[in-house]
């Protein structure tokens, strides 16, 4: 606990460098009373949260609680309007950083008149993969996701599922070391979305940092720690059993819903 204190103290006064300082290692993640206005609305309100490395960590709230905006201001898509935010080391907006970042948004950027096979080449490109790399990695990414048997369709005849796994697949291609996942198995059978938990938990055991965001409780269950999102404040923040322990809930879920009371007005 200590050794995260000083991490988060040196994260802030090193915020340019992401090598180990003194040998500890800079948090994947550090937001520092973030907020986020559009107009004269906040969407996102004086929210700090530390993501340590190859933790997997689950964002959760009701829709519009402000979840994707957060995801957007960790990758730098967004800027924050006030406090800030460091990945990896860097503060955000940073080119450098974001080549080591997986995103995967919630609306899937495919490009529909391309194929599967196609659409990995043209992000392959983008980040620079080349040669027998680059194959082997489309290869593995299409097998991951299941989809090497529809690589050659365009993808405007893929199902709204199909698309969900290539925009996965896209955002693996590079061997990130951090995912961001805006809601990665919306539309994702149960058999399929059960493997893509299975690679999940695979990448997170290699050290992986996974951020990702559902409203499915049984996922939210598998991360080693929620944040609950409401009204763009950070309510909770804790393991599974840390909330449940806190509510007396059973489950997640009542545990979310015992959390969201405690903020009504
Ligand atoms: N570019 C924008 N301009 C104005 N308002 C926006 C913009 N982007 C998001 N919002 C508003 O911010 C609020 C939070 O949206 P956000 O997409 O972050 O919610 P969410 O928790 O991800 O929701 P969901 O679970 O439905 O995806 C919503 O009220 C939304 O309308």
């Amino acid at each position: 606990m200590a050794d995260n204190e000083q991490q988060r103290g040196q994260a802030s006064n090193a915020a340019v460098d992401e090598a180990p300082v003194n040998g500890l290692k800079l948090p994947a993640i550090d937001l520092k009373g973030a907020s986020r206005s559009y107009g004269s609305r906040t969407i996102l309100k004086d929210l700090s949260l530390t993501v340590e490395r190859g933790e997997l960590f689950g964002l959760l709230g009701p829709s519009g609680s402000g979840k994707t905006t957060l995801i957007k201001l960790i990758t730098g898509l967004e800027a924050a309007s006030a406090g800030e935010a460091t990945l990896l080391g860097k503060r955000v907006p940073n080119r450098q950083v974001l080549a080591k970042v997986g995103y995967m948004a919630q609306a899937d950027a495919l490009y529909n008149e391309l194929t599967g096979t196609q659409n990995l080449e043209f992000f392959a490109a983008l980040y620079g993969l080349s040669g027998a790399r680059r194959q082997e990695r489309i290869e593995s990414v299409l097998a991951l996701v299941d989809l090497t048997e529809h690589r050659s369709k365009p993808v405007s005849a893929y199902s709204g599922g199909m698309k969900r796994r290539l925009s996965l697949a896209v955002a693996l291609l590079h061997e990130p070391e951090l995912l961001l996942l805006d809601e990665p198995t919306v539309g994702i059978d149960p058999a399929l979305r059960q493997s893509i938990w299975a690679e999940l938990l695979a990448l997170r055991g290699r050290g992986i940092t996974i951020v990702l965001t559902t409203h499915v409780m049984d996922e939210a269950d598998r991360c080693d720690r929620i944040g609950l999102i409401r009204d763009g404040r950070l309510i909770a923040i804790g393991s599974p059993d840390e909330l449940r322990t806190a509510t007396g809930a059973a489950t997640i879920e009542e545990a979310f819903i015992v959390l969201g009371r405690g903020t009504e007005a």
